[in-house]
């Protein structure tokens, strides 16, 4: 056997790769890949020798991607205490030259297209930080629930906030920094601060100071339909049916599970502030406007997702009632979403109230309006949704869904053109949500020109804002060029990466038609 081939590929993927052109030597070194983790923080050496008897192995660092270190595969990450304390996840180096390619810069607002389960918006929010925002889409309410869990884990949540949502129509505006910074001030949430990870969610929302000092109260910005409640005072802990224990510790009544968690005044306070509804209206936003201050066309209404507690399907804890009226409702929805196969082709969301909040009463708020030019953002990520055929590993779980099944879902003509189409309609809506000189990503971790090279080719005759530029890091990664100018391919033979493809499209800063 040619020793360039991959031993035992199954025929129905090696037809596949015939019908679109792939070279099946690039999957030769794909069984005998590292693994790849990357530091939350910059790791001092000993930080690194801890980490590596924890791992019992020997981390080697990416010399193309700073922060990153290679492992062998076979390495288990899970129950060392680095990664259960959320100083370490894992990533491929591949994924993390997709953000890294994006230039994400302290204080953008980034917007991740397709988001689940997260490992790229981890990364997204840390590069932002300490003054900008991630915001995260994604269709699939049970990916999206594990991003939540990610963020939280890896102290993400603070400058995050996700949505589930179709992102071919997507379509809310950044959140306000300036209001991201006054919350953080108010409430002594700073970066670093025990709030990391709780999952605050800051959006739009106006946070104001009365009289008593210590109450918060939070009115919903007109634009955005959120907003935090107040609590914290001494009575409003007595209303909540609370009381505060000889240690200062406040007893929090659980009546799902009959007991009282204690809490200290500041766990208290910031829980509260963090975990106080958010509120989507279940009406259309505003919609995004153009530059010139013209609506683009209505688009579909988001759902909330996560913020500062368990909305939607959750892991490890119950989801909270909404009201009487809308939990049935919801509980019914989300239950026939669950079931409900996802077409390839994306699908139809619905506006829904999600809804959250720890012994809080909900407020339902009004919101006005938005006016004036809307504000874009400065980069999107839109990792579309793909056949996964740069990855072996993921192909190889045909092992067990069956052949048959690759054959319907994947090499279907009709399936992929939907797909293709799907691609296409992130990509451009993802566009549309850039603002003038911001940089968008397109990547996914297939090698088929369809899904990569003619969806760019497609999107640029439609955009003529829109360049394909060079990569300036790309020039010391392991990567191929693609079949269009300045698109990047990482295959596992040369990168010894998973597969990927990355095209970085700007949009032109003045622009005339
Ligand atoms: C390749 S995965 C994204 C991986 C993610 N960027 C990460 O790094 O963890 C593609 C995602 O697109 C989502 N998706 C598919 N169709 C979508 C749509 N119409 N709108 C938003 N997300 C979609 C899928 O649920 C899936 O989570």
């Amino acid at each position: 056997m040619d020793p360039a081939m991959p031993q035992q590929l199954p025929q129905s993927f090696r037809d596949f790769c015939a019908a679109n052109n792939i070279n099946e030597g690039i999957y030769r070194s794909d069984q005998n890949l590292p693994r790849y983790v990357r530091f939350k923080a910059p790791p001092s050496a000993d930080i690194i020798a801890a980490v590596c008897e924890q791992l019992g192995a020997q981390l080697e660092p990416v010399r193309w991607l700073p922060g990153f270190f290679a492992l062998p595969q076979n390495v288990k990450i899970a129950g060392s205490e680095a990664y259960k304390k959320g100083q370490i996840f894992g990533i491929d180096a591949s994924s993390g030259a997709a953000v890294e390619a994006l230039d994400v810069r302290p204080g953008d607002n980034v917007l991740d297209l397709c988001a689940a389960p997260g490992a790229k918006l981890c990364l997204i929010s840390d590069h932002v930080s300490p003054s900008g925002t991630a915001t995260g889409v994604d269709i699939s309410p049970p990916r999206l629930a594990a991003t939540r869990t990610l963020l939280r884990k890896y102290g993400a949540a603070h400058n995050c906030r996700l949505f589930l949502a179709d992102g071919t129509t997507f379509s809310e505006r950044p959140p306000t920094r300036h209001v991201l910074r006054q919350f953080s001030k108010q409430t002594g949430l700073e970066q670093g601060s025990e709030a990391k990870g709780r999952g605050i969610h800051l959006e739009g929302v106006d946070v104001s100071i009365n009289e008593e000092g210590a109450r918060r109260s939070c009115e919903v910005d007109e634009d955005r339909g959120f907003g935090f409640g107040e609590i914290c005072t001494e009575s409003a802990v007595e209303a909540q049916g609370q009381s505060r224990k000889s240690d200062g510790r406040i007893a929090i009544p659980n009546p799902k599970s009959g007991t009282d968690s204690l809490q200290t005044a500041r766990e208290c306070e910031i829980s509260r502030s963090l975990d106080t509804a958010a509120v989507q209206l279940g009406k259309t936003p505003s919609p995004v406007q153009s530059l010139e201050g013209t609506a683009l066309e209505e688009r579909q209404p988001a759902n909330v997702e996560a913020c500062g507690t368990e909305i939607g399907p959750t892991e490890g804890s119950e989801s909270l009632d909404i009201s009487e009226k809308r939990s049935e409702r919801e509980g019914e929805s989300r239950k026939k979403e669950r079931r409900r196969r996802r077409p390839i082709g994306g699908s139809e969301t619905k506006a829904q109230l999600f809804f959250f909040g720890r012994g809080i009463t909900p407020r339902v708020l009004e919101t006005a309006e938005g006016s004036g030019r809307a504000k874009l953002y400065d980069k999107v990520l839109v990792d579309a949704e793909c056949t996964h055929d740069g990855s072996l590993k993921h192909i190889r779980k045909y092992d067990w869904w069956g052949w048959d099944t690759f054959e319907r879902r994947v090499m279907d003509p009709d399936r992929l053109a939907a797909l293709t189409d799907l691609q296409g309609r992130l990509l451009s809506n993802g566009f549309r949500l850039l603002k003038p000189g911001g940089s968008l990503v397109y990547s996914t971790c297939s090698f088929t020109r369809a899904q990569n090279e003619d969806v760019v080719s497609t999107f640029l005759d439609a955009h003529p804002d829109a360049d394909v530029v060079a990569i300036p890091q790309a020039a010391t990664w392991p990567c191929s060029p693609g079949t269009l100018q300045h698109t990047l391919r990482f295959t596992p033979d040369v990168s010894k990466t998973g597969g990927l493809f990355i095209a970085k499209i700007m949009r032109k800063q003045e622009f005339r038609s």
